[in-house]
């Protein structure tokens, strides 16, 4: 099966000379179209740091991190970019523009891509929003919307543009657990439906049964990649 996100011996360090520090330790990680891994583990184990990696929003210093067929340790600045524009955020805080509504959070997710007609952008993010059950709240700004429902326009932003793979940083962090536990649902049943990756670090125990796998960081080391089912 293709592998949508194959690591092997990743070390990463932060800091120069004296300073420097090694967070990550020998990371190996294969995995493939369509799964959803969740990455969990203690406050300050890397979990970020490699989710920042695999999108790119850092560069990787050595061995071998392939996205999508394509590999990220010694890519150009602008590579990194075209990287980091495939894939879906969704944050822990969601990162909506304050000056925007609902709607045009979602459409700028698309505008990135110019290949795509703006009657399509439009077309496709209303039915996006629709999806994730604010079709009634299209114009609202994001201080008129809860928790819950920014982060579902976060999750439409990220989705819109159909991308094999979605990366997620404790998109429950903020939210009670009724919304937590509506999102994670909302994320499983669009990326089964569009068959999109997800990888997310969370510590959030009440959805780890989500995931296909369960992957455990501690003191920057993977210490298991367990199937959802046996944790
Ligand atoms: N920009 C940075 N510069 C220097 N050190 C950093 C930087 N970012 C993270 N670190 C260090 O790297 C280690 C891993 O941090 P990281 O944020 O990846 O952990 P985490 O598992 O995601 O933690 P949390 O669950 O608290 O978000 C920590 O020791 C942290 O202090």
């Amino acid at each position: 099966m293709l592998k949508v996100i194959s690591i092997r011996n990743l070390d990463h360090y932060f800091g120069n000379g004296s300073l420097r520090k090694q967070v990550l330790f020998n990371i190996n990680l294969e995995i493939s179209a369509g799964e959803i891994v969740i990455l969990t583990g203690p406050s300050g184990s890397g979990k970020t740091t490699l989710l920042n990696l695999v999108g790119g929003l850092r560069a990787p210093q050595s061995s071998s991190l392939r996205v999508l067929g394509q590999e990220l340790c010694g890519a150009s600045a602008e590579r990194l970019v075209q990287a980091r524009r495939r894939n879906g955020y969704i944050f822990q805080a969601h990162n909506l523009h304050g000056s925007l509504t609902a709607l045009q959070n979602v459409t700028m997710g698309l505008e990135l891509h110019p290949y795509i007609e703006l009657e399509e952008i439009q077309t496709r993010a209303l039915q996006i929003l629709e999806q994730v059950g604010l079709g009634n709240r299209l114009h609202y700004y994001p201080d008129q919307l809860s928790g819950g429902q920014k982060q579902r326009v976060a999750i439409a932003r990220a989705l819109v543009s159909r991308p094999q793979l979605v990366l997620a940083d404790e998109p429950t962090a903020s939210l009670d657990s009724q919304s937590g536990r509506d999102v994670v649902n909302l994320m499983q049943k669009l990326a089964h439906e569009q068959g999109c990756t997800i990888l997310m670090v969370t510590h959030d125990h009440r959805i780890l049964d989500i995931a296909d796998r369960i992957v455990q960081m501690e003191d920057g080391k993977l210490i298991n990649a367990t199937p959802a089912t046996i944790s």
